[in-house]
């Protein structure tokens, strides 16, 4: 970080030390067992088989790719590898191929498994439809729910399954419709008291009680501007507005996924949260045209926590241009990855070709919070101001 920003910055360092504190790893509640949600591919296994269902090691490259349960692995609680257990049994006792590339036809893909505290379970399976019909697909659905429901899969007590026809890596409620196929079509978590509703395609942190840490963590590094108003950019099912609401005076989120940003209303809602507001679309196309006519009370931050492709320039120039705001929160779980590229679009000089021509943010405060315990991946809560 500091080489890059040295680079394209005013930021100075010392012998390559950063010109700002980075405060001790915020650790995780929780060390084992905590993730809410597993998502397991279908490969080849170690011995050959196929319909093999788990995580993949090895790379395309080295041609050496096969797929491994991971019920080793000490963050997945047991009712994701239960659910991993009985799909690949399912899938082996199908007449239908596993879809390991998508070129190569077949149909069994991915099962995503999401649990919460209270002990629910969804699962989600995804399904290359290839030349099948309707019909022909309704009678593979129908043995599915049969396998989970009244079948040997009965013992994983899913709450709700879903399947969804899929043709790319990842298709949105939009592309292709999640099919409830049985049982609650949402899954709830409750976050430093308020409830979440959390639909199929929407994100929540994978580690909740690590994730009350870091929201906690951004509520105390925006305790300046308390009463003020919070952008929420990449706000999926709104966890973090409504959370800090009580704080502030107005929250305004924006998110892509359509499912997240109704869940996120809805969520406003249901904890009669009424300051508020969550708004639709890409933020490079949202952000720009609401931040200049946007009427905002007391402070104005931002707290952005885009997926690993990082922030789009354009929502990088509506924040940097906008005169009044004066503390942006950084939230990335890869930081060494494209969000380095918006902390130098951020602090780096005046560009005059992409029209960053606002007065660069300067990075004040860095706060890891372990929200992945046994792995070396960190979030990281960068505080940039000027
Ligand atoms: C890491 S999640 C953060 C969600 C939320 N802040 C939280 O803590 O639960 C990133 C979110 O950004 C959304 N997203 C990705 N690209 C986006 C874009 N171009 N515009 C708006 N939202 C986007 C994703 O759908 C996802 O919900």
């Amino acid at each position: 970080m500091i080489k890059h920003l040295e680079q394209d910055s005013s930021l100075s360092s010392n012998k390559g030390e950063l010109p700002f504190p980075i405060l001790p790893i915020v650790p995780s509640p929780v060390r084992d067992g905590y993730r809410n949600k597993s998502t397991f591919s279908v490969n080849k296994g170690v011995d050959g088989d196929p319909k093999t269902v788990g995580f993949y090691i090895g790379t395309g490259k080295g041609r050496d790719i096969v797929c491994v349960h991971g019920d080793h692995l000490l963050n997945m609680p047991a009712k994701h590898k239960l659910v991993r257990r009985c799909y690949e049994e399912f899938i082996r006792a199908s007449p239908l191929r596993p879809c390991i590339l998508f070129h190569d036809g077949g149909h069994w893909r991915e099962i995503t498994v999401r649990t919460n505290s209270a002990g629910n379970t969804m699962a989600i399976v995804y399904f290359h439809p290839q030349n099948l019909s309707p019909e022909e697909i309704d009678v593979h659905k129908a043995s599915l729910v049969e396998y989970y429901i009244e079948g040997p899969g009965s013992v994983c007590q899913l709450d709700s399954l879903y399947f969804q026809e899929s043709t790319m890596t990842r298709c949105s409620h939009e592309d292709s419709p999640y099919q409830l196929l049985y049982g609650e079509p949402h899954i709830y978590e409750e976050i430093l008291g308020f409830k979440f509703r959390i639909s199929a395609d929407s994100f929540f942190q994978v580690n909740r009680d690590a994730a009350e840490a870091l929201y906690t963590t951004v509520a105390e590094l925006n305790k300046d501007s308390e009463k003020g108003t919070l952008l929420d950019v990449c706000c999926g099912t709104g966890a973090i507005g409504i959370s800090l609401s009580p704080r502030l005076k107005k929250v305004i989120g924006i998110e892509l996924i359509e499912q997240a940003v109704q869940d996120a209303k809805y969520n406003a809602a249901l904890n009669g949260v009424e300051n508020c507001e969550f708004l639709s679309g890409k933020a490079e196309v949202v952000l720009p045209n609401l931040i200049n006519a946007m009427h905002f009370e007391g402070t104005l931050t931002a707290v952005v926590n885009p997926s690993r492709a990082g922030l789009h320039y354009r929502v990088i120039r509506a924040l940097r241009n906008h005169p009044d705001l004066q503390r942006l929160i950084y939230i990335s779980c890869k930081p060494e990855g494209e969000a380095m590229r918006n902390f130098r679009e951020l602090c780096g000089k005046t560009d005059l070709k992409r029209r960053f021509t606002g007065e660069c943010f300067k990075p004040k405060l860095a706060v890891p919070v372990d929200m992945f315990p046994h792995t070396p991946h960190c979030e990281l809560v960068l505080v940039l101001e000027r």
